[in-house]
C-alpha cells in the first residue's frame, strides 16, 4: 500500500511526530551533531525547541523535513516513517504535509508575492485550480495583515516584517499538518515580536507547530518547551528516558 496517498492513515495517528534512536553526523568522521533516543510531539501541539548556536536545531529541523537522513534510527511524522518513501515519494509528502519558515525566509525575489505562493500550492501536487490558490492567498494575506497591494509587488521590495508574513503565508497555502518555523523573530523588536507571535499562533492554530530559538523568552507562547541540551545526549551517557521537558496547557489563542 502506497499509504502517502492514504489519508485516512495518516489522519489516524495521534502522533505528528515520534523520533526513535535517531544518531546524525555530517561525514562518518565527524562526531554525531544529534543523539536522540525517544521525542514525540502530539498533534495539535505548538511546540518550542531551544538551543545555543551551533547545538543541532537547524539540522534536527531538516531530519524532520527529510532533507537530511539521519546515520540510524527512525523519524515517522504523521505515522509515516521517512525510510520508507523513495526519495520523490518524500518530497511529495513534504510539500504536502509540511510548511516551512526559514529563517531567511528563502522567498524568491524576482517573483511577486502571488507567485511566491502559487509555486508552493503547485508543487505540492493537491491540483487546486489558480482560482482557488489566489483566493486561499489573499484569505492569507489578510489574516496575516497584509495590504492587498503586496500581492503583486516583488519580494525583495518588501520589508522584512512583510516579507515574514509572506513567508508565514506560502508555508500555510497547503493547510500542513505540520509547520516548522526556524527563528524568524530575531531580527523584531520585544513588541513587533508579541505580535507576530500573536498572528502566528492564530494561524496556525490548526497545525503542529514546531518553532526554533535561542531565545528562551519565546517559551512563553507554546505548550511544551525542549531543549536540544535535553533531547540529545552524548550516547555513553544517555538514559532510558532522555526528553524532559515543561508542560503547560495549550492555550487556544494568545
Ligand atoms: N552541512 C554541514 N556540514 C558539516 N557540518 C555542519 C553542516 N551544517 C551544520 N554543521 C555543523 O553542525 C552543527 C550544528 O549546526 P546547526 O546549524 O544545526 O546548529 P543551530 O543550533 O541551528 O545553530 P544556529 O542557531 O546558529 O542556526 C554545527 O557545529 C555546524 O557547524
Amino acid at each position: 500500500m502506497n499509504i502517502i496517498n492514504n489519508k485516512s492513515a495518516l489522519t489516524q495517528c495521534k502522533s505528528a511526530i515520534e523520533v526513535s534512536h535517531v544518531n546524525f553526523a555530517y561525514s562518518k568522521e565527524s562526531t554525531p551533531i544529534l543523539n536522540i533516543e525517544k521525542w514525540q510531539v502530539s498533534r495539535g501541539e505548538h511546540v518550542f525547541l531551544s538551543g545555543p548556536s551551533g547545538s543541532g536545531k537547524s539540522t534536527l529541523l531538516n531530519l524532520l523535513c527529510g532533507t537530511l537522513t539521519p546515520t540510524a534510527g527512525s523519524i515517522a511524522l504523521l505515522g509515516q516513517p521517512f525510510s520508507s518513501l523513495s526519495n520523490r515519494q518524500r518530497d511529495k509528502f513534504r510539500a504536502r504535509n509540511i510548511g516551512v519558515v526559514f529563517q531567511q525566509f528563502n522567498l524568491i525575489p524576482y517573483l511577486s508575492v502571488a507567485q511566491n505562493i502559487s509555486a508552493a500550492a503547485y508543487f505540492s501536487g493537491k491540483g487546486n485550480s489558480s482560482q482557488k490558490v489566489l483566493a486561499n492567498t489573499c484569505e492569507l494575506l489578510d489574516r496575516l495583515q497584509l495590504p492587498s497591494h503586496v500581492l503583486h509587488a516583488k519580494a525583495d521590495a518588501l520589508s522584512i516584517g512583510q516579507q515574514q508574513r509572506v513567508a508565514i503565508a506560502r508555508a500555510l497555502i497547503n493547510s500542513p499538518q505540520l509547520l516548522i518555523v526556524d527563528e524568524p523573530t530575531s531580527a523584531l523588536d520585544a513588541d513587533a515580536r508579541d505580535s507576530f507571535m500573536a498572528l502566528l499562533k492564530e494561524v496556525a492554530s490548526d497545525s503542529t507547530m514546531i518553532f526554533v530559538s535561542h531565545d528562551n523568552a519565546m517559551e512563553r507562547y507554546f505548550d511544551r518547551h525542549f531543549r536540544i541540551s535535553e533531547l540529545s545526549l552524548p550516547s555513553t551517557t544517555q538514559p532510558p528516558h532522555a526528553v524532559k521537558h515543561t508542560s503547560k496547557p495549550k492555550q487556544e489563542s494568545l
